[in-house]
Order: structure tokens, then C-alpha cells, then sequence
């Protein structure tokens, strides 16, 4: 285990359990149709490739990049793009897809801005929840795991850029970002 790391919460064999029971329920609801998995870099990314490869309907793929922490613990709560989309969500099957919703800061941001462009449907696919965190009125509709409120980091999720490598999602020792 990494030695930054005070506990694992959700080793790699869970999370791709979990993956498998979420790609099921994307299949009922998205049978027979064509999805546009919009990844919300960069903390989405092992996520999204794992899902997408783990659904049976047909996916076509976009990234934005969209980030409202910076090298912080907690949200600025002003959503800063970087890169937007490189297709047109206009009358497609929108997936957001997300490895986490905390204050919800940033996908409320960011469903204002896609839902503007008309998509035939706009959905959001979280691995992890933190419900207790949230300032906006923002679910997703689905869900990996609820968790409570801990800073995580791995499978994607960062603390300053460290950490997006680890295969497990775990907690971070308090000492690593109060020592900045
Ligand atoms: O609900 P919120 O409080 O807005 O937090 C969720 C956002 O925080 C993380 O991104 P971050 O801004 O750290 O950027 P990253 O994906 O590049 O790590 C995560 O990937 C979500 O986009
Ligand atoms: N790494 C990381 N990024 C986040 N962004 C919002 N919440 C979190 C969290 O718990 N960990």
C-alpha cells in the first residue's frame, strides 16, 4: 500500500464488482441505444474506460476538462473548463461520467452548460457519492458507492495530482495535506 495512505476503502476487486452491477443497470436503461460517454477529466478516466468497456449498447466518446479544486481539499465552487467537448451533444444520449459528487459544485456547473446544447438525454454516472458534502441540488442517476465525509484518492482521484495511479481508492493521511 502506499505509505501516504491510511486506509483502503474500495480495493481494485471491489471496484470492478461494482463496475460489472453499474454497467447492468446502464444496459436496462440504455438498450437498444447509442450513448455519448462524456468523461469529465481528468479524475474520470479509469472509471470511464472500465465502464465503457463493461456496457453492451454502443458508446461514442468525448472528454471535458473541468476542475473546480486545484491543489485544495475543498471546492473554489467556480467551475474552470479547460478543454470542451469535441462533438456536438445536440440530440444524443448524453452519459456524464464522473469518479465523484461532493458539493456538487462542479457537475451542476457543468449539467447548466450541457443541457444548453439540447441533448436528447442528459445522465450522471458517479463511482462515488458523498451526500453529506453537498451545496447543490444535484443527484446522480447512478451511483457506485456513498461514502462519507473523508478525502479520498486513487483510481483516478487526486490530492494535488498524486495519487490518480493507485488501482484502490483509499484515504488519505491527514498529515499530507496539512503539512502543505
Ligand atoms: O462535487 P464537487 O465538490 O465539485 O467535486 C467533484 C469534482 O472534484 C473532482 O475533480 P477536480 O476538480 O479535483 O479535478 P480532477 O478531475 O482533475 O481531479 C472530481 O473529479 C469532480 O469533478
Ligand atoms: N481526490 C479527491 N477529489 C475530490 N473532489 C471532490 N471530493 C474529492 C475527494 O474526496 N477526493
Amino acid at each position: 500500500m502506499n505509505k501516504d495512505i491510511s486506509k483502503i476503502y474500495f480495493s481494485a476487486e471491489d471496484i470492478k464488482v461494482k463496475i460489472t452491477e453499474m454497467a447492468k443497470e446502464l444496459d436496462a436503461v440504455y438498450e437498444g441505444e447509442e450513448v455519448l460517454f462524456v468523461g469529465v477529466l481528468k479524475g474520470s478516466l479509469p472509471f470511464f474506460v472500465d465502464l465503457a468497456r463493461c456496457v453492451s449498447f454502443p458508446v461514442m466518446f468525448d472528454f471535458i476538462c473541468a476542475s473546480s479544486y486545484g491543489s485544495s481539499t475543498h471546492s473554489s465552487g467556480t467551475l474552470k473548463i479547460t478543454k470542451d467537448l469535441s462533438t456536438s451533444v445536440e440530440g444524443k444520449n448524453v452519459l456524464v461520467v464522473e469518479d465523484i459528487l461532493d458539493s456538487g459544485n462542479t457537475l451542476f456547473n457543468l449539467f447548466a452548460h450541457l443541457s444548453k446544447q439540447n441533448p436528447k438525454s442528459l445522465k450522471l454516472c458517479c463511482l462515488l457519492d458523498k451526500p453529506s458534502r453537498r451545496e447543490r441540488d444535484i443527484k446522480a442517476d447512478f451511483t457506485g458507492f456513498t461514502i462519507p465525509d473523508e478525502f479520498v484518492v486513487g483510481y483516478g482521484l487526486d490530492y494535488a495530482e498524486r495519487y490518480r495511479e493507485l488501482p484502490y481508492i483509499g484515504i488519505l493521511k491527514s498529515e499530507v495535506y496539512e503539512n502543505r
